[in-house]
Protein backbone atom coordinates (compact mmCIF):
# COMPACT_ATOMS: atom_id res chain seq x y z
CA UNK A 1 0.00 0.00 0.00
CA UNK A 2 1.39 2.83 -0.84
CA UNK A 3 0.44 6.27 1.39
CA UNK A 4 1.23 9.97 -0.02
CA UNK A 5 4.28 11.25 1.01
CA UNK A 6 6.14 15.10 0.18
CA UNK A 7 9.63 15.27 0.64
CA UNK A 8 10.57 18.24 2.99
CA UNK A 9 14.58 17.66 3.23
CA UNK A 10 17.31 15.40 2.87
CA UNK A 11 15.32 13.59 6.54
CA UNK A 12 12.07 14.65 6.64
CA UNK A 13 8.18 13.84 4.96
CA UNK A 14 5.18 14.91 5.61
CA UNK A 15 2.63 13.08 5.07
CA UNK A 16 -0.14 15.55 3.95
CA UNK A 17 -3.42 16.27 5.80
CA UNK A 18 -6.62 14.40 4.41
CA UNK A 19 -9.87 12.96 4.71
CA UNK A 20 -10.01 12.21 8.95
CA UNK A 21 -6.83 13.69 9.77
CA UNK A 22 -6.82 16.58 11.76
CA UNK A 23 -2.96 17.32 11.39
CA UNK A 24 0.05 16.43 8.89
CA UNK A 25 2.43 13.84 9.66
CA UNK A 26 6.35 13.87 9.59
CA UNK A 27 8.22 11.51 9.06
CA UNK A 28 12.03 11.39 9.36
CA UNK A 29 14.16 9.09 7.14
CA UNK A 30 16.27 9.09 4.30
CA UNK A 31 14.75 8.40 0.94
CA UNK A 32 16.36 5.20 1.25
CA UNK A 33 14.47 4.03 4.41
CA UNK A 34 11.19 5.94 2.92
CA UNK A 35 11.16 3.67 0.07
CA UNK A 36 11.36 0.60 2.35
CA UNK A 37 8.57 2.32 4.65
CA UNK A 38 6.20 2.86 1.60
CA UNK A 39 6.26 -0.87 1.79
CA UNK A 40 5.19 -0.81 5.08
CA UNK A 41 1.81 -0.52 7.28
CA UNK A 42 3.63 2.20 9.56
CA UNK A 43 2.77 5.28 7.60
CA UNK A 44 -0.89 4.48 7.18
CA UNK A 45 -0.95 4.57 11.47
CA UNK A 46 1.21 7.74 11.27
CA UNK A 47 -1.95 8.94 9.15
CA UNK A 48 -4.24 6.95 11.31
CA UNK A 49 -2.92 8.82 14.66
CA UNK A 50 -3.96 12.14 13.03
CA UNK A 51 -7.07 11.84 13.15
CA UNK A 52 -7.16 11.52 16.67
CA UNK A 53 -9.19 14.11 18.86
CA UNK A 54 -7.00 16.95 20.22
CA UNK A 55 -4.17 15.86 18.49
CA UNK A 56 -1.26 18.96 19.02
CA UNK A 57 1.53 19.81 16.14
CA UNK A 58 2.33 16.73 13.67
CA UNK A 59 1.66 12.76 14.19
CA UNK A 60 5.82 12.25 14.53
CA UNK A 61 7.30 8.93 12.97
CA UNK A 62 10.97 8.55 13.56
CA UNK A 63 13.59 6.38 12.04
CA UNK A 64 13.45 3.61 13.56
CA UNK A 65 9.21 3.64 12.88
CA UNK A 66 7.70 -0.08 12.36
CA UNK A 67 4.13 -1.37 12.81
CA UNK A 68 2.99 -1.53 16.54
CA UNK A 69 -0.76 -2.11 17.53
CA UNK A 70 -2.68 0.84 16.99
CA UNK A 71 0.28 3.78 17.39
CA UNK A 72 3.58 2.78 15.38
CA UNK A 73 6.31 2.01 17.35
CA UNK A 74 9.19 5.12 16.78
CA UNK A 75 5.98 7.63 17.18
CA UNK A 76 5.12 10.53 18.87
CA UNK A 77 2.04 12.79 19.20
CA UNK A 78 1.00 15.16 21.79
CA UNK A 79 -2.34 15.74 23.08
CA UNK A 80 -4.49 19.03 24.62
CA UNK A 81 -4.80 18.70 28.26
CA UNK A 82 -9.04 19.75 27.34
CA UNK A 83 -9.51 18.57 24.00
CA UNK A 84 -6.80 14.98 23.83
CA UNK A 85 -7.17 12.15 24.01
CA UNK A 86 -5.06 9.21 25.67
CA UNK A 87 -4.34 5.44 24.48
CA UNK A 88 -3.02 2.73 25.58
CA UNK A 89 -1.54 1.99 22.13
CA UNK A 90 0.32 4.79 21.79
CA UNK A 91 2.16 3.69 24.88
CA UNK A 92 2.48 0.11 24.58
CA UNK A 93 2.09 -3.43 25.89
CA UNK A 94 5.46 -2.67 27.68
CA UNK A 95 4.88 0.23 29.65
CA UNK A 96 8.23 1.87 30.00
CA UNK A 97 10.10 0.31 28.77
CA UNK A 98 13.63 1.70 28.54
CA UNK A 99 17.26 1.48 28.61
CA UNK A 100 19.82 2.12 31.27
CA UNK A 101 23.56 2.65 31.26
CA UNK A 102 25.73 2.12 33.73
CA UNK A 103 29.20 3.31 33.68
CA UNK A 104 33.48 1.81 34.71
CA UNK A 105 36.66 3.17 35.20
CA UNK A 106 37.23 -0.11 33.44
CA UNK A 107 39.63 -0.38 29.89
CA UNK A 108 38.40 -3.29 27.80
CA UNK A 109 41.95 -4.91 28.61
CA UNK A 110 41.17 -5.32 32.08
CA UNK A 111 38.16 -6.93 31.47
CA UNK A 112 38.47 -9.09 28.24
CA UNK A 113 40.52 -11.64 30.23
CA UNK A 114 37.06 -12.65 32.46
CA UNK A 115 34.72 -11.77 29.93
CA UNK A 116 33.39 -15.17 29.67
CA UNK A 117 33.65 -15.17 33.63
CA UNK A 118 31.63 -12.63 33.58
CA UNK A 119 29.11 -13.32 31.05
CA UNK A 120 28.02 -16.06 33.25
CA UNK A 121 27.96 -14.46 36.04
CA UNK A 122 25.48 -11.69 34.58
CA UNK A 123 23.50 -14.65 33.29
CA UNK A 124 23.68 -16.18 36.97
CA UNK A 125 22.48 -13.16 38.85
CA UNK A 126 20.17 -11.76 36.53
CA UNK A 127 17.18 -14.12 35.78
CA UNK A 128 15.92 -14.05 32.08
CA UNK A 129 14.02 -15.71 30.05
CA UNK A 130 10.55 -17.04 30.33
CA UNK A 131 9.85 -18.12 34.29
CA UNK A 132 13.06 -17.51 35.60
CA UNK A 133 13.21 -15.25 38.63
CA UNK A 134 15.05 -14.72 42.36
CA UNK A 135 14.66 -17.14 44.70
CA UNK A 136 16.03 -14.20 46.96
CA UNK A 137 13.02 -12.17 46.09
CA UNK A 138 10.25 -12.89 47.41
CA UNK A 139 7.18 -9.93 47.57
CA UNK A 140 3.96 -9.24 49.47
CA UNK A 141 1.31 -8.03 48.12
CA UNK A 142 1.49 -4.64 50.20
CA UNK A 143 5.70 -4.62 49.14
CA UNK A 144 4.26 -4.65 45.97
CA UNK A 145 2.18 -2.05 46.23
CA UNK A 146 4.79 0.34 47.52
CA UNK A 147 6.69 -0.64 44.27
CA UNK A 148 3.91 0.86 42.23
CA UNK A 149 3.94 3.95 43.77
CA UNK A 150 7.31 4.57 44.86
CA UNK A 151 9.53 3.10 41.73
CA UNK A 152 13.17 3.09 41.76
CA UNK A 153 12.88 5.25 44.94
CA UNK A 154 11.75 1.77 46.78
CA UNK A 155 14.23 -0.03 45.43
CA UNK A 156 17.46 2.41 46.67
CA UNK A 157 15.66 2.18 50.54
CA UNK A 158 15.83 -1.73 50.33
CA UNK A 159 19.58 -1.63 49.13
CA UNK A 160 19.59 -1.91 45.46
CA UNK A 161 21.87 0.58 44.73
CA UNK A 162 22.33 3.94 45.80
CA UNK A 163 20.26 7.49 46.72
CA UNK A 164 22.60 9.10 43.86
CA UNK A 165 21.09 6.43 41.39
CA UNK A 166 17.84 8.62 40.98
CA UNK A 167 18.84 11.68 40.33
CA UNK A 168 19.98 9.76 37.00
CA UNK A 169 16.38 8.54 35.88
CA UNK A 170 14.20 10.16 33.84
CA UNK A 171 11.57 11.18 36.57
CA UNK A 172 13.90 9.82 39.51
CA UNK A 173 12.88 6.64 38.90
CA UNK A 174 9.21 7.60 40.25
CA UNK A 175 6.08 8.61 37.97
CA UNK A 176 3.81 10.36 39.99
CA UNK A 177 -0.11 9.78 40.31
CA UNK A 178 -0.14 6.30 40.64
CA UNK A 179 -2.66 4.25 41.85
CA UNK A 180 -2.33 0.86 42.88
CA UNK A 181 -6.18 0.61 43.31
CA UNK A 182 -6.65 1.13 39.62
CA UNK A 183 -4.48 -2.17 38.45
CA UNK A 184 -5.95 -5.57 38.84
CA UNK A 185 -5.38 -8.40 40.96
CA UNK A 186 -3.98 -10.61 37.54
CA UNK A 187 -1.75 -8.02 37.19
CA UNK A 188 -0.64 -7.64 40.35
CA UNK A 189 -0.21 -11.55 40.49
CA UNK A 190 1.62 -11.34 37.32
CA UNK A 191 3.49 -8.63 38.38
CA UNK A 192 5.05 -10.36 41.79
CA UNK A 193 6.97 -12.94 40.25
CA UNK A 194 8.51 -10.95 37.66
CA UNK A 195 9.70 -8.14 39.53
CA UNK A 196 13.33 -8.07 38.76
CA UNK A 197 13.53 -10.12 35.67
CA UNK A 198 15.02 -9.21 31.94
CA UNK A 199 12.24 -11.07 30.20
CA UNK A 200 12.94 -12.52 26.68
CA UNK A 201 13.13 -11.19 22.96
CA UNK A 202 14.91 -7.99 22.31
CA UNK A 203 15.28 -7.30 26.17
CA UNK A 204 18.92 -7.70 26.81
CA UNK A 205 21.84 -6.86 29.47
CA UNK A 206 25.06 -5.68 27.69
CA UNK A 207 28.60 -5.65 28.50
CA UNK A 208 29.98 -2.86 25.63
CA UNK A 209 32.92 -1.44 24.90
CA UNK A 210 33.07 2.29 24.41
CA UNK A 211 34.49 2.36 20.31
CA UNK A 212 34.35 5.90 19.50
CA UNK A 213 33.40 9.50 21.20
CA UNK A 214 31.36 11.80 18.86
CA UNK A 215 31.31 14.93 20.98
CA UNK A 216 34.50 15.12 23.44
CA UNK A 217 32.23 17.66 25.65
CA UNK A 218 29.30 15.65 26.28
CA UNK A 219 31.63 12.75 26.76
CA UNK A 220 33.31 14.02 29.28
CA UNK A 221 29.86 14.99 31.06
CA UNK A 222 28.63 11.86 30.73
CA UNK A 223 31.57 9.99 32.43
CA UNK A 224 32.44 8.38 29.30
CA UNK A 225 35.93 7.46 27.14
CA UNK A 226 37.27 6.19 24.17
CA UNK A 227 38.37 2.00 25.34
CA UNK A 228 36.11 2.29 28.86
CA UNK A 229 33.81 -0.68 29.65
CA UNK A 230 29.93 0.33 30.05
CA UNK A 231 26.69 -1.82 30.73
CA UNK A 232 23.39 -1.31 28.99
CA UNK A 233 20.41 -2.81 29.92
CA UNK A 234 16.78 -3.18 28.00
CA UNK A 235 13.78 -3.82 30.02
CA UNK A 236 10.34 -2.65 31.03
CA UNK A 237 7.50 -3.71 32.94
CA UNK A 238 6.76 -7.02 32.50
CA UNK A 239 3.43 -8.82 32.77
CA UNK A 240 2.59 -6.32 34.83
CA UNK A 241 2.75 -3.93 32.59
CA UNK A 242 1.18 -6.31 29.82
CA UNK A 243 -1.67 -7.03 31.64
CA UNK A 244 -2.05 -3.23 33.01
CA UNK A 245 -2.34 -1.91 29.07
CA UNK A 246 -4.79 -5.48 28.28
CA UNK A 247 -6.85 -4.55 30.84
CA UNK A 248 -7.13 -1.05 29.93
CA UNK A 249 -7.63 -1.62 26.18
CA UNK A 250 -10.92 -2.74 27.16
CA UNK A 251 -11.81 0.30 29.26
CA UNK A 252 -11.01 2.47 26.37
CA UNK A 253 -12.68 0.52 23.49
CA UNK A 254 -16.24 1.29 25.61
CA UNK A 255 -15.03 5.15 26.69
CA UNK A 256 -14.25 5.75 22.48
CA UNK A 257 -17.91 4.25 22.27
CA UNK A 258 -19.17 6.37 25.07
CA UNK A 259 -17.72 9.51 24.15
CA UNK A 260 -18.38 9.57 20.67
CA UNK A 261 -14.65 9.03 19.33
CA UNK A 262 -14.66 8.05 15.98
CA UNK A 263 -11.50 5.52 15.13
CA UNK A 264 -10.09 4.12 11.84
CA UNK A 265 -8.67 1.58 13.72
CA UNK A 266 -9.86 -0.15 16.87
CA UNK A 267 -6.78 -0.53 18.22
CA UNK A 268 -6.64 2.91 18.63
CA UNK A 269 -8.84 3.04 21.42
CA UNK A 270 -8.59 6.51 23.60
CA UNK A 271 -10.49 7.85 25.95
CA UNK A 272 -10.38 11.99 26.83
CA UNK A 273 -7.57 12.92 29.02
CA UNK A 274 -10.06 15.29 30.61
CA UNK A 275 -12.30 11.71 31.70
CA UNK A 276 -12.64 9.51 34.49
CA UNK A 277 -11.32 6.45 32.22
CA UNK A 278 -8.46 8.51 30.48
CA UNK A 279 -7.04 9.59 34.16
CA UNK A 280 -7.92 5.92 35.54
CA UNK A 281 -5.23 4.06 32.75
CA UNK A 282 -2.83 7.13 33.48
CA UNK A 283 -2.53 6.52 36.95
CA UNK A 284 -2.41 2.67 36.01
CA UNK A 285 0.78 3.13 33.59
CA UNK A 286 2.14 5.34 36.51
CA UNK A 287 2.34 2.11 38.59
CA UNK A 288 3.40 -0.19 35.52
CA UNK A 289 6.49 2.85 34.64
CA UNK A 290 7.23 2.63 38.13
CA UNK A 291 7.34 -1.49 38.17
CA UNK A 292 9.75 -1.02 35.17
CA UNK A 293 12.06 2.01 37.14
CA UNK A 294 12.33 -0.68 39.74
CA UNK A 295 12.95 -3.85 37.53
CA UNK A 296 15.88 -1.85 36.60
CA UNK A 297 17.07 -0.95 39.48
CA UNK A 298 17.31 -4.09 41.11
CA UNK A 299 19.07 -5.83 37.83
CA UNK A 300 21.52 -2.54 38.41
CA UNK A 301 22.55 -4.32 41.83
CA UNK A 302 22.69 -7.42 40.33
CA UNK A 303 24.99 -5.88 37.67
CA UNK A 304 27.36 -4.39 40.09
CA UNK A 305 27.41 -7.69 42.26
CA UNK A 306 28.53 -9.41 39.27
CA UNK A 307 30.69 -7.44 38.39
CA UNK A 308 32.51 -7.39 42.23
CA UNK A 309 32.57 -11.36 42.12
CA UNK A 310 34.28 -11.61 39.12
CA UNK A 311 36.78 -8.83 39.00
CA UNK A 312 37.26 -8.35 43.06
CA UNK A 313 36.08 -4.93 42.77
CA UNK A 314 33.23 -3.36 44.49
CA UNK A 315 31.23 -0.61 42.62
CA UNK A 316 32.81 2.41 44.26
CA UNK A 317 36.26 1.20 43.76
CA UNK A 318 34.80 0.50 40.18
CA UNK A 319 33.30 3.84 39.74
CA UNK A 320 30.24 1.71 38.59
CA UNK A 321 27.76 5.05 38.19
CA UNK A 322 24.55 5.46 36.28
CA UNK A 323 24.39 7.64 33.74
CA UNK A 324 21.29 7.74 32.63
CA UNK A 325 18.09 5.92 32.74
CA UNK A 326 15.21 6.87 29.81
CA UNK A 327 11.77 5.69 29.09
CA UNK A 328 10.63 4.63 25.66
CA UNK A 329 7.18 3.55 25.99
CA UNK A 330 5.27 6.19 27.81
CA UNK A 331 2.27 8.91 27.70
CA UNK A 332 3.69 12.11 29.98
CA UNK A 333 2.44 15.27 31.10
CA UNK A 334 5.25 18.07 29.79
CA UNK A 335 4.83 21.92 29.20
CA UNK A 336 5.75 22.72 25.49
CA UNK A 337 5.86 25.45 23.72
CA UNK A 338 3.41 25.41 20.95
CA UNK A 339 2.54 28.16 18.66
CA UNK A 340 3.97 30.63 20.56
CA UNK A 341 1.82 29.54 23.67
CA UNK A 342 2.80 27.26 26.66
CA UNK A 343 1.07 24.51 26.54
CA UNK A 344 0.83 21.21 28.64
CA UNK A 345 0.17 18.48 27.11
CA UNK A 346 0.26 14.69 27.52
CA UNK A 347 3.19 13.67 25.23
CA UNK A 348 2.91 9.70 24.06
CA UNK A 349 5.76 8.33 22.98
CA UNK A 350 6.04 4.50 21.55
CA UNK A 351 9.27 3.36 21.10
CA UNK A 352 10.38 7.20 21.12
CA UNK A 353 12.83 8.24 23.49
CA UNK A 354 12.87 11.73 25.46
CA UNK A 355 15.89 14.03 24.28
CA UNK A 356 15.43 17.11 26.38
CA UNK A 357 17.88 20.06 25.61
CA UNK A 358 20.97 21.55 27.41
CA UNK A 359 19.66 23.78 29.72
CA UNK A 360 16.09 22.00 30.64
CA UNK A 361 15.31 21.55 33.85
CA UNK A 362 14.59 18.10 33.81
CA UNK A 363 17.50 17.34 32.60
CA UNK A 364 19.96 16.38 35.25
CA UNK A 365 22.83 19.21 36.70
CA UNK A 366 25.56 17.37 35.87
CA UNK A 367 24.32 16.82 32.13
CA UNK A 368 22.82 20.44 31.65
CA UNK A 369 25.17 21.74 29.84
CA UNK A 370 25.16 19.17 27.19
CA UNK A 371 21.57 17.91 27.41
CA UNK A 372 19.61 14.50 28.58
CA UNK A 373 21.42 11.63 27.75
CA UNK A 374 19.46 9.45 25.18
CA UNK A 375 20.04 5.91 25.00
CA UNK A 376 20.11 4.36 21.34
CA UNK A 377 20.83 0.47 21.20
CA UNK A 378 21.21 -1.22 17.83
CA UNK A 379 21.89 -5.02 18.16
CA UNK A 380 23.89 -7.65 19.66
CA UNK A 381 26.63 -7.86 16.46
CA UNK A 382 26.69 -4.85 15.59
CA UNK A 383 26.48 -1.13 17.94
CA UNK A 384 24.34 0.78 19.86
CA UNK A 385 24.64 5.02 20.69
CA UNK A 386 24.79 7.40 23.40
CA UNK A 387 23.27 11.00 22.22
CA UNK A 388 22.34 14.11 23.60
CA UNK A 389 19.08 15.91 23.32
CA UNK A 390 18.85 18.52 21.11
CA UNK A 391 17.01 22.14 21.40
CA UNK A 392 15.74 21.22 18.10
CA UNK A 393 14.11 18.09 18.89
CA UNK A 394 11.93 20.27 21.90
CA UNK A 395 11.03 22.59 19.33
CA UNK A 396 10.56 20.10 16.82
CA UNK A 397 9.35 16.73 18.17
CA UNK A 398 8.26 17.39 21.60
CA UNK A 399 11.72 16.53 23.02
CA UNK A 400 11.47 13.34 21.59
CA UNK A 401 13.86 11.12 19.42
CA UNK A 402 13.91 7.51 17.95
CA UNK A 403 14.74 4.68 20.35
CA UNK A 404 16.44 1.62 18.81
CA UNK A 405 17.33 0.56 15.36
CA UNK A 406 14.07 -0.90 14.48
CA UNK A 407 12.95 -4.48 13.14
CA UNK A 408 13.29 -5.08 9.49
CA UNK A 409 12.62 -8.80 9.45
CA UNK A 410 9.61 -10.60 11.24
CA UNK A 411 10.67 -12.78 14.16
CA UNK A 412 9.69 -15.73 11.79
CA UNK A 413 11.97 -14.44 8.38
CA UNK A 414 14.68 -13.68 11.26
CA UNK A 415 14.78 -17.47 12.20
CA UNK A 416 14.97 -18.67 8.56
CA UNK A 417 17.41 -16.41 8.00
CA UNK A 418 19.66 -17.73 11.04
CA UNK A 419 18.86 -21.23 9.82
CA UNK A 420 21.97 -23.55 9.01
CA UNK A 421 24.15 -20.64 11.42
CA UNK A 422 25.53 -21.07 14.12
CA UNK A 423 25.07 -17.54 15.56
CA UNK A 424 26.28 -17.59 18.94
CA UNK A 425 29.80 -19.46 17.86
CA UNK A 426 29.68 -16.58 14.79
CA UNK A 427 29.10 -13.62 17.00
CA UNK A 428 32.04 -15.31 19.72
CA UNK A 429 34.26 -15.69 16.74
CA UNK A 430 33.91 -11.68 17.02
CA UNK A 431 34.78 -11.52 20.57
CA UNK A 432 31.05 -11.06 21.30
CA UNK A 433 29.66 -13.93 23.94
CA UNK A 434 26.49 -14.59 24.33
CA UNK A 435 23.98 -16.24 27.09
CA UNK A 436 20.81 -16.68 26.43
CA UNK A 437 17.89 -18.78 27.71
CA UNK A 438 16.77 -20.32 24.47
CA UNK A 439 18.56 -20.65 21.08
CA UNK A 440 15.00 -19.75 19.64
CA UNK A 441 15.75 -16.22 21.37
CA UNK A 442 19.30 -15.79 19.44
CA UNK A 443 17.84 -17.01 15.96
CA UNK A 444 14.87 -14.04 16.34
CA UNK A 445 17.33 -11.45 17.53
CA UNK A 446 20.28 -12.00 15.06
CA UNK A 447 21.85 -8.46 13.90
CA UNK A 448 20.16 -8.52 10.53
CA UNK A 449 16.64 -8.95 12.31
CA UNK A 450 17.10 -4.73 12.94
CA UNK A 451 17.77 -1.84 10.61
CA UNK A 452 22.00 -0.95 10.82
CA UNK A 453 21.42 2.07 13.80
CA UNK A 454 24.24 4.05 12.44
CA UNK A 455 22.22 4.74 9.52
CA UNK A 456 18.48 5.58 11.62
CA UNK A 457 21.27 7.73 14.30
CA UNK A 458 22.39 9.32 10.90
CA UNK A 459 18.79 10.53 10.25
CA UNK A 460 18.41 12.05 14.12
CA UNK A 461 21.53 14.01 14.16
CA UNK A 462 21.18 15.33 10.82
CA UNK A 463 17.55 16.30 11.40
CA UNK A 464 18.79 18.08 14.74
CA UNK A 465 16.70 15.99 17.01
CA UNK A 466 19.75 14.47 18.64
CA UNK A 467 23.69 14.13 19.02
CA UNK A 468 25.91 11.86 18.88
CA UNK A 469 28.07 11.51 22.26
CA UNK A 470 29.78 8.00 21.52
CA UNK A 471 29.22 4.47 19.82
CA UNK A 472 29.30 1.07 21.68
CA UNK A 473 30.36 -2.29 21.05
CA UNK A 474 28.91 -5.29 22.56
CA UNK A 475 31.33 -7.94 23.78
CA UNK A 476 28.72 -9.77 26.38
CA UNK A 477 24.93 -10.29 25.54
CA UNK A 478 22.41 -11.84 27.76
CA UNK A 479 19.56 -12.51 26.90
CA UNK A 480 16.41 -14.10 27.65
N1 LIG B 1 22.59 -3.49 21.62
C1 LIG B 1 21.53 -4.28 21.42
N2 LIG B 1 20.40 -3.74 20.88
C2 LIG B 1 19.34 -4.54 20.71
C3 LIG B 1 19.35 -5.89 21.06
N3 LIG B 1 18.13 -6.41 20.79
C4 LIG B 1 17.38 -5.41 20.31
N4 LIG B 1 18.09 -4.27 20.25
C5 LIG B 1 17.65 -2.92 19.85
O1 LIG B 1 16.76 -2.43 20.84
C6 LIG B 1 15.79 -1.63 20.18
C7 LIG B 1 14.63 -1.38 21.05
O2 LIG B 1 13.78 -2.49 21.09
P1 LIG B 1 12.24 -2.38 21.50
O3 LIG B 1 11.83 -3.74 21.82
O4 LIG B 1 12.15 -1.49 22.64
O5 LIG B 1 11.48 -1.83 20.32
C8 LIG B 1 15.53 -2.40 18.90
O6 LIG B 1 14.95 -1.58 17.91
C9 LIG B 1 16.93 -2.82 18.52
O7 LIG B 1 17.53 -1.83 17.74
C10 LIG B 1 20.56 -6.42 21.62
O8 LIG B 1 20.64 -7.61 21.98
N5 LIG B 1 21.58 -5.58 21.79
MN1 LIG C 1 12.17 -1.45 24.57
MN1 LIG D 1 10.19 -3.99 26.02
Amino acid sequence: MSVKVEQIDACRWRLPREGAMRTDGLVFASRQMMAFLQQEQALEQVRNVATLPGIVGPSIGMPDIHWGYGFPIGGVAAFDADEGVVSPGGVGYDINCGVRLLRTDLEVSEVRPHLKQLADALYRNVPSGVGSHRKDLKLSVEQERKVLVRGARWAVEQGFGRPEDLEHIEEQGTIAGADPELVSDRALERGRNQLGTLGSGNHFLEVDLVEEIGDEQAAAALGLFSGQVVVTIHTGSRGFGYQVCDDYLRTMLHAARKYGIELPDRQLCCAPLSSPEGKQYLAAMACAANFAFTNRQLITAWVRESFEQVLGKGPAELRMSLIYDVCHNIAKWETHQFEGKKRRLCVHRKGATRAFPPGHPDTPAAYRHVGQPVLIPGDMGRYSYVLVGTQGAFEETFGSTCHGAGRVLSRHAAKKQARGHNVEAELAAQGIHIRAASRATVAEEIPEAYKDVMEVVGVVQQAGIGKIVARLKPLAVIKG
